[in-house]
């Protein structure tokens, strides 16, 4: 906890001089070059940038998926990098929701199934009167018993977000949550992303390529050459759009080769 003055400011992330290089010699690559950022609780914060410029690098190390070089990650008020990969995979099933850009769902469970799924790794014994207003509030009730394939792309991701927010994370972290679905249904998930912020204080740090995306955000942080290339707070798509023009961000996309699914 940290004291602004007369106002009171929980970090939920923190990164300090974060810095992530693959390879060595000639051959090193700087994905993250010293990062520093915090991000408060209950915030909905959009990281965007170029191809290359290290948002999926900063997403790694920020959700404990990976180590920095050097530096130090805080989540939740845990160092990261202090704990080894049992303990880092155990604070990320507890404390941390994933939203994928290809949903990552299990193809042979039921939509309620899916949603426990999360809960039965962590040895809990899942609540089901739980799971269905979960699920509910998603708008799936009706299709808690279907399977991935007997669902839309948009319903397909509202399990994810279900399957994410179950277990109650301090941090819900998106890769491109938004990337496979059309623009209604993308606002739908981004909708069900704010209401978790606002409603249940949730943090969401989401990294996306989509200004209109970016725009339902508190504040979008630019990545640039693994560094902190400028932020916006309430940012318009507009805004966001110009930003991303400026950074090179366009040029650099329609060249740069189809992203990696995971
Ligand atoms: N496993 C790896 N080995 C070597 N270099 C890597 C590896 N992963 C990433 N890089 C390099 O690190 C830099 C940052 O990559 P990163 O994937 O974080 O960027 P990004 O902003 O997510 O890009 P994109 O939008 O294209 O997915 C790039 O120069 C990339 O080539």
């Amino acid at each position: 906890m940290k004291r602004w003055g007369k106002h009171v400011h929980t970090e939920v992330v923190r990164l300090d001089s974060v810095r992530k290089t693959y390879g060595d010699g000639r051959a090193q690559v700087v994905a993250l070059d010293d990062l520093s950022i915090g991000f408060g609780q209950a915030t909905f914060t959009a990281v965007m940038g170029p191809s290359g410029s290290g948002k999926s690098t900063f997403l790694h190390c920020a959700a404990g998926l990976d180590r920095p070089t050097a530096g130090r990650v805080v989540l939740d008020g845990v160092e990261l990098t202090d704990l080894d990969e049992k303990a880092r995979t155990e604070l990320r099933r507890d404390r941390i929701g994933f939203v994928f850009q290809a949903f990552n769902l299990m193809p042979a469970l039921t939509v309620l199934e899916n949603v426990a799924l999360p809960l039965r790794l962590a040895g809990r014994a899942p609540d089901e009167a739980l799971l269905r207003e979960v699920i509910r509030r998603v708008g799936l009730a009706e299709r808690a018993e279907h399977r991935p394939a007997e669902l839309s792309g948009g319903q397909q991701q509202r399990v994810a977000i279900a399957r994410a927010l179950v277990s109650r994370p301090a941090v819900i972290f998106g890769d491109e949550p938004t990337g496979a679905l059309d623009t209604r249904t993308a606002l739908e998930v981004l909708a069900l992303l704010r209401e978790a912020v606002d409603r249940d204080g949730r943090t969401a740090i989401v990294v996306t390529h989509d200004p209109v995306a970016a725009s339902h955000a508190d504040r979008v942080v630019f990545l640039a050459d693994g560094r902190i290339a400028g932020e916006l707070h309430k940012p318009t798509a507009q805004a966001v759009a110009d930003r991303m023009t400026h950074l090179g961000a366009w040029a650099e996309q329609a060249t740069a080769p189809v992203r990696r699914v995971r």
